[in-house]
């Protein structure tokens, strides 16, 4: 089937043909109860939680186990058990098991793809897109270990009859946890990169979007994944950070989410366990893009519009900061204020429509409050600023994209991280005030240039202090890197290992060293 990315602009109608159809079966299947997976089993909690979908009021995703201490303890003892064998299992035969769960993933395809559009309000491009993503993940990391030779490497010996060794080799049970904006391919991708390893999981995926999540786990089950290898809990992410943190059985974390609970969890799980283990934190950050007077202004735009508002803003890497050479800033800001006016909002199983509502009333309540912020601040409103909800909405939560202007560099909607399709404009002078404005932040995700001068762009690239650069990127100013071309990952305050997602060093987080000295006997 044909790939569609992030960036992708046109597609086969038989695509659109086929996730319709996937909506209407996915939809109809609504409404279930969904016990945990712990080896395979089916596991209900005391209590539960319903997840109902944001795109209309009433339209019931599911329920829930609220798993506590007893459920994730037998989760983590699953995972432990399944260690011993799955970690000496040879690579050839753990990569073939990802390959297989990628394949039924190819399968399931539209139906996967319509329940993250159910679950978490995502278009159908940014569905489908996101599904390719996990599929592409899953693959990509098998290509990886398999090219790699399972990370095992000859080291030179000093006498003829010695060999040594360096070899890679896991940790143990690793907790998963994954957060509700991409419910899919960032669960799913860490999940893949720790069992190709050798190590095993329990996955916590984000109680506003936990149905995904669940489903991988019976593809990886289904695949033929080993009793306990896998396991899939929902519920609380502070109870479940409370419980791995004390849990001597937890060899290690790997979290996607906010930079607070990320944090949080890092100093929780450091202080309890007894010695260190590996944390492999992916988190928030406030991106910003430089848009010099040598750019091609209408692409800037256009990008800009799709790297901000794309998935309604909730994206870590969306734009949201943009700096604009002070001569072209007027045409620029009118430019990008009309393309963000005909961006089509609406009902994301719509075709052609560009942003869904956002996830929920806390987030409407956010973006209300940035926008009067940006008043109280004496800025401006240059696009946008309303949000809206009621019986033409069916009751979802909707935000304009907005676009604001004239507030000051240490305002919160320029140091905070929003997750509301809201960008601020500001202007500079010389690039190298536009770089210190950029990395002006404690965080180091995504970042954009667009200017048509290759020393502009080239000083970018060298002072820029992100993780994941993009240079007149034409799809998205910041958005929609794929596994194999754009290693994912943050600097700073976002993210903490320095190797991205679906990049080349990934895996090696999943890993720790061990030398290997056979002398003779
Ligand atoms: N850097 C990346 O690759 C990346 C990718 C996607 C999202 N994000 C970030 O994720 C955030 C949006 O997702 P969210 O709202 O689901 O984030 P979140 O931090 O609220 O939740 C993320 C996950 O962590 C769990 N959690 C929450 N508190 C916890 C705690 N104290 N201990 C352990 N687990 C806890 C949640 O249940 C969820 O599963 C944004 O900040 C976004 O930038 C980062
Ligand atoms: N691959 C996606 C991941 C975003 C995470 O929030 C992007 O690059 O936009």
């Amino acid at each position: 089937m044909e790939e569609i990315m992030y960036t992708s602009r046109s597609r086969d109608p038989d695509i659109d043909r086929k996730y319709e159809e996937a909506l209407v079966a996915v939809e109809s299947e609504l409404g279930q109860v969904h016990p945990a997976r712990v080896a395979g089993e089916e596991i209900f909690a005391d209590e539960t939680f319903t997840v109902w979908s944001p795109i209309e009021d009433g339209l019931k995703i599911g329920v829930f186990q609220q798993c506590g201490e007893i459920t994730a303890k037998a989760a983590f003892k699953a995972a432990c058990d399944a260690y011993t064998a799955w970690s000496q299992t040879p690579f050839e035969v753990r990569c073939a098991h990802i390959e297989a769960a990628a394949d039924q993933m190819e399968e399931d395809f539209f139906r996967l793809a319509a329940t993250i559009t159910l679950e978490c309000a995502k278009t159908r491009t940014e569905a489908l897109a996101e599904t390719g993503e996990a599929v592409a993940l899953l693959r990509y990391y098998s290509s990886v270990i398999r090219e790699q030779n399972g990370f095992r490497q000859p080291m030179p010996a000093d006498t003829e009859t010695d060999r040594y060794e360096s070899v890679l080799r896991p940790y143990g049970a690793l907790a998963v946890i994954s957060p509700f904006n991409f419910p899919l391919a960032l669960g799913a991708g860490a999940s893949a990169a720790a069992l190709i390893t050798g190590n095993t999981t329990v996955m916590k995926p984000a109680s506003a979007a936990p149905l995904s999540m669940l489903t991988f786990c019976q593809i990886l089950e289904e695949a033929g994944m080993p009793e306990g290898a896998a396991n899939c809990i929902t519920g609380s992410g502070p109870v479940f950070g409370e419980i791995i943190s004390r849990s001597p059985d937890c060899a290690g974390v790997t979290f996607t989410g906010s930079r607070d609970a990320g944090r949080w969890l890092q100093q929780e799980y450091t202080t309890w366990q007894p010695y260190p283990k590996p944390m492999i934190l992916e988190m928030g950050s406030k991106n910003p893009c430089i848009v010099t007077a040598q750019a091609d202004l209408k692409k800037a735009a256009e990008s800009i519009c799709r790297g901000a508002f794309g998935y309604s803003g909730q994206k870590c890497s969306a734009t949201s900061r943009v700096y604009v050479e002070k001569t072209v800033f007027a045409s620029f800001a009118e430019l990008l204020a009309n393309r963000a006016a005909h961006c089509t909002v609406g009902d994301p199983r719509a075709k052609g429509v560009f942003m869904g509502p956002l996830i929920n009333t806390a987030a409407r309540e956010r973006f209300d409050a940035a926008v009067a912020s940006v008043i109280d601040a004496g800025g401006e409103v240059l696009s946008g600023g309303q949000s809206y909800s009621g019986e033409e909405t069916h009751g979802a939560q909707f935000a304009e994209p907005t676009i604001v202007a004239g507030i000051p560099d240490d305002h919160p909607v320029i140091t905070t991280e929003l997750f509301a399709p809201l960008v601020a404009l500001a202007p500079f002078t010389t690039m190298q005030e536009a770089l210190h404005l950029a990395n002006d932040t404690e965080y180091g995700l995504t970042a954009g240039i667009f200017s048509q001068d290759k020393a502009e762009v080239e000083a970018f690239f060298s002072g820029i202090r992100f993780g994941v650069c993009y240079a007149n990127r034409e799809g998205g100013a910041t958005t929609g890197g794929w596994p194999g071309y754009q290693s994912f990952g943050g600097w700073n305050g976002s993210g903490s290992t320095g190797k991205g997602v679906g990049g080349p060093y990934y895996l090696l987080s999943y890993m720790r060293e061990q030398a290997q000295s056979r002398h003779a006997g």
